[in-house]
């Protein structure tokens, strides 16, 4: 959370502060010292920071350091320290102090820029000391300082007459040169006018202030033309946003009422979408086996498999019948593939992700974003559960439980103090322990690290019976997709229960619901096949692209992550999905797309984004952990910005 809104352009003294502090840090200077180039330099001290809270681009970093250190040379120059000034001409002046002298000298490159050698040259204008110093307070107020715009800089130089309106009680003096200087009121023009040694500097100062307050004029009204542009662009977005979540919607609604036209009108209305569908015609005589309103040849020697569901009883089944009478094609339903295309344009349904993503309020209380629950967690595997409760968290649940026997607890908790962890999962009474909890829980991670023992699968098939009578999401991976392997009745129909096999899993649950050899030529029929068996759960088939489906469409996700695949990275998917689950069924937005397929969706992408960006970083030596530490960033890059 932002603990500061920095859209505007004053500088707090509290976030000044920060930045100094990053900018003193001993790597940013040494980055720094001697070093022209040093945009990426103010790229990493604008993310170190925002991760104290605090957003500002690395350019206004840089003008502020600027304007700091012509501050801070103006009053080292001035000697101001001596008479106790320093601190109003720079503020920060003891921080910078600290700073700068631990550096060599101070770039001369950047005091060129800040102006400062090119004044030495300026000549004095004889000024008041009493005057308001106008430039000075436009430079005040250019420079972002909010924290003491009413300060005037006060010098300890001899009164200088300054230029006021003829009349008004005031006299005119010739200077020698023949330029005339408005003096002071007479009862003040009788002081004497003694030249003090530091006189240039005072008069370098001021014009000093009046060119930096210019150049600082046009830097940040450039600022807001740029930030303008973005406004505008962002709108652009958010409209063309809004006519593809139309355009979703007709084309799910179409695909419910099986009507051709508005089939045929939507497919003109998507150009991204693709028929992917196959068309071949069937063989005379060639049995087939029907799986949602999908006909198949089936292979040789195989028995036509029905799934468990009549699929007589499917919305729109019979229609489709009625519209494919006649035609011996097999049309396997359409499906559209998304992705990272989606950085050209709209075409993927990262949009509904954002429309679940709930608002960061003060009103909320803690557990309203989201009460996770894990069940897993054994002896062998204590990272799996820790992953997956850990990315829940970080993704933005509120809570997060896990569930886990007794020696696998105390490591866990050992991981993170963050974690609410519950040493029950062996108990005698697992599952009346469990049970209380799960009235307080919003979704349900079930299987990272939960081992193949037997009277863990037992308690855990238990826990899930009882928590579809709570309607929350339940995802199952790892272990937990053993169990309904063994034991497909604990989940199916169930249609908030997302399944999320690797390449292996999915296998042994197809040839467990199919009794026959998975074909691996067709993914996309394949997942669809295995989801309608289960009742139309939501499967996520992890693997270089993942495919997602409900057994009505197919999204693939392709968001570009890397070619490292250490273990955890599925925990890591699976913890999220746990939070985007809730957020997707519990979301006030209007979805037109099937809430597990959308928060499925997030999960994929916010996990290969994490890996892109680790691997980026580390490359080889990329850990899950590694992955987890990118969440934030990641999940800002993809559903916040
Ligand atoms: N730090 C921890 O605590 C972690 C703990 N974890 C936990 O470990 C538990 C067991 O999970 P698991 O996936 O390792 O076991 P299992 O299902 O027997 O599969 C292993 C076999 O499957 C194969 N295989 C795998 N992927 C494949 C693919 N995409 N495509 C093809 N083949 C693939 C692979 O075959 P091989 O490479 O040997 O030929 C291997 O033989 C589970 O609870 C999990 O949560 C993990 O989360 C990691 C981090
Ligand atoms: N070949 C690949 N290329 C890119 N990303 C992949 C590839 N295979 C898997 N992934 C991504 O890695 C993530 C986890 O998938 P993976 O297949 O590693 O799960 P898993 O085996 O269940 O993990 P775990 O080690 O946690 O048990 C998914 O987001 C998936 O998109």
């Amino acid at each position: 959370m932002l603990l500061n809104s920095t859209r505007g352009f004053l500088w707090s003294d509290v976030e000044t502060r920060t930045l100094l502090k990053i900018w003193g840090e001993h790597d940013i200077q040494r980055a720094l010292d001697g070093n022209f180039r040093n945009s990426h330099v103010y790229r990493d001290v604008a993310r170190r920071l925002a991760e104290m809270g605090f957003e500002r681009t690395p350019e206004q970093c840089r003008v502020r350091i600027k304007s700091l250190k012509r501050q801070f040379v103006l009053a080292k120059e001035g000697n101001l320290r001596d008479n106790g000034q320093h601190h109003k001409i720079c503020k920060f002046y003891d921080a910078m102090e600290r700073i700068l002298s631990s550096r060599s000298r101070i770039d001369p490159q950047e005091l060129l820029d800040s102006g400062v050698v090119g004044d030495e040259t300026m000549d004095g204008t004889e000024e008041d000391e009493e005057d308001t110093d106008p430039a000075q307070h436009h430079y005040l107020e250019s420079t972002g300082e909010c924290s003491y715009p009413e300060t005037q800089v006060k010098l300890e130089y001899p009164p200088i007459p300054i230029p006021v309106p003829v009349g008004h009680g005031t006299t005119v003096r010739q200077t020698g040169n023949n330029q005339s200087v408005t003096g002071q009121p007479s009862s003040r023009t009788t002081r004497p006018k003694k030249r003090h040694a530091s006189l240039p500097l005072d008069s370098v100062m001021e014009r000093f202030l009046e060119q930096s307050a210019e150049a600082e004029q046009s830097f940040y009204q450039m600022e807001e033309q740029r930030l303008h542009s973005e406004e505008r662009r962002r709108e652009t977005e958010h409209a063309r946003e809004l006519h593809m979540l139309q355009v979703l919607g007709q084309m799910f609604s179409s695909i419910t009422t099986r009507n051709p036209v508005a089939m045929a009108a939507t497919n003109a209305a998507m150009p991204f979408a693709q028929n992917t569908g196959e068309s071949a015609a069937a063989q005379p005589g060639v049995p087939t086996t029907t799986v949602g309103h999908v006909k198949r040849p089936c292979r040789p020697g195989h028995v036509p498999v029905r799934s468990p569901q009549s699929l007589a009883e499917w919305p729109g089944y019979h229609s489709q019948q009625q519209s494919n009478a006649g035609q011996e094609s097999l049309v396997i339903d359409r499906s559209f593939s998304i992705g990272s295309a989606a950085r050209r344009g709209m075409d993927d349904i990262t949009p509904l992700v954002k429309n679940i993503v709930p608002l960061l309020q003060s009103k909320k209380h803690k557990g309203q974003d989201g009460r996770i629950g894990i069940i897993g967690g054994c002896q062998e595997y204590t990272g799996a559960p820790y992953f997956a409760a850990i990315s829940a968290l970080k993704v933005g649940a509120d809570l997060s439980h896990v569930f886990c026997t007794k020696d696998a607890a105390t490591v866990i908790k050992s991981y993170s103090p963050e974690l609410i962890v519950h040493p029950v999962l062996d108990s005698p009474n697992a599952v009346e322990e469990i049970e209380k909890w799960l009235p307080r829980l919003h979704s349900l991670v079930v299987g990272p690290g939960l081992g193949r023992d037997e009277m863990l699968l037992k308690n855990t098939k238990a826990l899930i019976e009882k928590s579809k009578s709570r309607d929350i999401p339940i995802v199952i991976d790892a272990d937990g997709l053993w169990l309904v392997a063994q034991q497909p009745s604990v989940i199916q129909g169930y249609k908030k229960g997302i399944l999320t096999p690797n390449f292996m899993e999915f296998t042994r649950l197809y040839e467990a619901m199919h009794h026959e050899p998975l074909d691996t030529s067709d993914h996309q029929r394949s997942a669809m096949e295995l989801s309608v068996a289960m009742g139309n759960l939501t499967i996520v088939l992890k693997g270089e692209e993942d495919l997602i489906t409900d057994g009505n469409k197919v999204v693939l996700c392709r968001q570009e992550g890397s070619g490292r695949r250490c273990g955890g990275q599925g925990d890591l998917l699976s913890g999220a999905l746990g939070v985007l689950a809730h957020w997707a069924y519990t979301s006030s937005a209007n979805i037109s797309v099937n809430p597990s397929v959308v928060a499925a969706f997030g999960a994929c992408s916010l996990t290969r984004q994490c890996n892109r960006q680790a691997f980026h970083k580390l490359g080889r030596a990329t850990t899950t952990s590694d992955m987890i530490q990118e969440i934030s960033s990641a999940f800002k890059k993809l559903f916040e910005s």
